[in-house]
């Protein structure tokens, strides 16, 4: 049976279209994407590689952009280093019962980055504690840090040497501009480092 229609389903669809033409509206927003497509580029060139992470379902688009870059986007191509801090059980539970949660994150960052690395943190509300300190010990490790945030980026954006920040206060909202943007930086990041697909 399907579901009676909702009158103000379309409501919900608007939010998230509102947030997007914010977002578009917004040469920050613009120039942010750019330049954070600019950095992976440069990093991947140079044979740096890149750390994500984040919390719930930004820990879930950290494993989505890692993917894209190690695996592939559009076409067949070299894989990119890029790793989500998020994904190894064991790690992150003897981190958080042995020291503590806050740095699930910052001590994976602090064994595997190396300078000039790109540490990635990801937080719609910008001021979660694990997410602070990986950026925290990437600037300690010489790294260069990235922020995919809410309006207001609060901590992270402090900590962080780019800032996208996605123009709502509302967490999924926030999360869906942060996947559309990633997946436009996945692309130009394919697009420049390998110009000519199966030439
Ligand atoms: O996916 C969602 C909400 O859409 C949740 O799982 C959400 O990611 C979690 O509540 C996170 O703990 C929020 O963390 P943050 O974005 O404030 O850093
Ligand atoms: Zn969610």
């Amino acid at each position: 049976m399907p579901y009676g229609f909702a009158p103000n389903i379309r409501d919900y669809y608007m939010q998230s279209r509102d947030a997007l033409d914010r977002a578009l509206a917004s040469p920050e927003f613009l120039r942010a994407t750019a330049d954070i497509a600019g950095l992976w580029t440069e990093r991947f060139a140079a044979g740096r590689k890149i750390l994500l992470c984040g919390n719930g379902g930004s820990a879930g688009d950290a494993q989505h952009i890692a993917g894209e870059l190690l695996c592939r986007f559009r076409f067949d191509r070299a894989p990119l280093p890029a790793l989500a801090l998020t994904v190894d059980s064991s790690v992150m539970t003897a981190i958080g019962n042995d020291y503590a949660y806050d740095q699930i994150f910052s001590r994976q960052v602090l064994g595997l980055a190396t300078e000039g690395d790109v540490v990635v943190g990801i937080s719609t509300s910008g001021r979660s504690p694990n997410v602070v300190k990986a950026l925290e010990a990437a600037r300690s490790k010489g790294a260069t840090t990235v922020a995919f945030t809410g309006e207001d980026p609060r901590d992270l954006g402090a900590l962080a040497d780019l800032v996208l920040k996605a123009p709502s206060a509302s967490t999924p909202i926030i999360q869906q501009i942060h996947m559309t943007a990633a997946h436009i930086i996945c692309e130009l990041v394919e697009v420049t480092l390998f110009p000519k697909p199966n030439a």
